[in-house]
């Protein structure tokens, strides 16, 4: 099995065409090892929004390729991508993306009942207890607080037991003390639970929280910060310009 539970080689994205053409990635290279913690983090603009967007199948790169373990995800025609992207990977969004109409248990279990498969009892128990939603499972998005529907989310994208996390600002809408459970939880599901997880932030707090940061800037990686402090984060966004 690879090391890398995810990689980009040589990955360029151009946006348009001719003189109004946008390169937003510059041939990026990265893997990221099984069972770590990456927040990715640059200036607007970086290319972070792309970056994540061609790591998790939702876009095409304009050339190179991205790897989800062996699996080329450019060499997948779109009904297999859909499938796997479904099955193999795990998706976290800022605005949680829960289905108001279906209870919290409902709304955990739905990338399985797409899939057709049926939950693993023992695996469904302990995710809910993980993310603190024992006793919550009967009610709506609604009847709970942000943090908790963002630990749905996180629930969700546990559940068909994915190879990799990927997760958009994930504390995005978030006040610092649920921000603060919502980025504990994502530690200790890479930590107890060997899981990988791929994090895209402004938050030089939430980066924190990985094992190591990745710089985008100008479309390109800028360095990597191994066990970082918001401290030593803000300083090198600074170093990279407005942010
Ligand atoms: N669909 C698109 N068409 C044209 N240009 C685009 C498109 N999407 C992004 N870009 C450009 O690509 C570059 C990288 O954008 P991207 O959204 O990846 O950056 P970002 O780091 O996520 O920014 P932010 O922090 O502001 O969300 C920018 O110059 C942006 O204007």
């Amino acid at each position: 099995m690879r090391a890398d539970a995810l990689s980009l080689q040589a990955v360029r994205k151009v946006y348009g065409t001719g003189g109004g053409a946008v390169t937003a990635l510059h041939e990026v290279t990265v893997g990221i090892r099984r069972g770590t913690f990456t927040a990715v983090m640059g200036p607007s603009g970086s290319g972070k929004s792309t970056f994540l967007h061609c790591a998790s199948g939702m876009d095409r790169p304009t050339s190179g390729r991205v790897l989800l373990g062996d699996t080329d995800l450019g060499a997948l025609k779109e009904a297999k991508l859909t499938e796997v992207r479904r099955d193999r990977i795990g998706f976290v969004f800022q605005a949680y993306n829960l289905l108001p109409s279906l209870t919290v248990l409902q709304n955990i279990t739905l990338p399985l009942r797409l899939a057709g498969r049926r939950a693993d009892q023992g695996w469904l128990r302990e995710i809910v207890s993980r993310v603190g939603l024992d006793g919550r499972l009967d009610h709506h998005p609604a009847e709970l607080s942000g943090g908790q529907q963002q630990r749905v989310a996180i629930a969700r994208a546990l559940v068909a037991r994915p190879e990799v996390v990927l997760a958009d600002e994930p504390t995005g809408a978030l006040d610092s003390r649920p921000a603060h459970q919502v980025l504990t939880l994502l530690r200790s599901i890479v930590d107890e639970m060997g899981q990988t997880v791929l994090m895209v932030t402004h938050d030089p707090v939430a980066a924190s929280a990985a094992h190591s940061v990745l710089f985008l800037a100008d479309g390109r990686l800028a360095g990597e910060l191994v066990s970082p402090t918001p401290e030593k984060v803000a300083e090198r966004m600074t170093r990279l310009g407005e942010w």
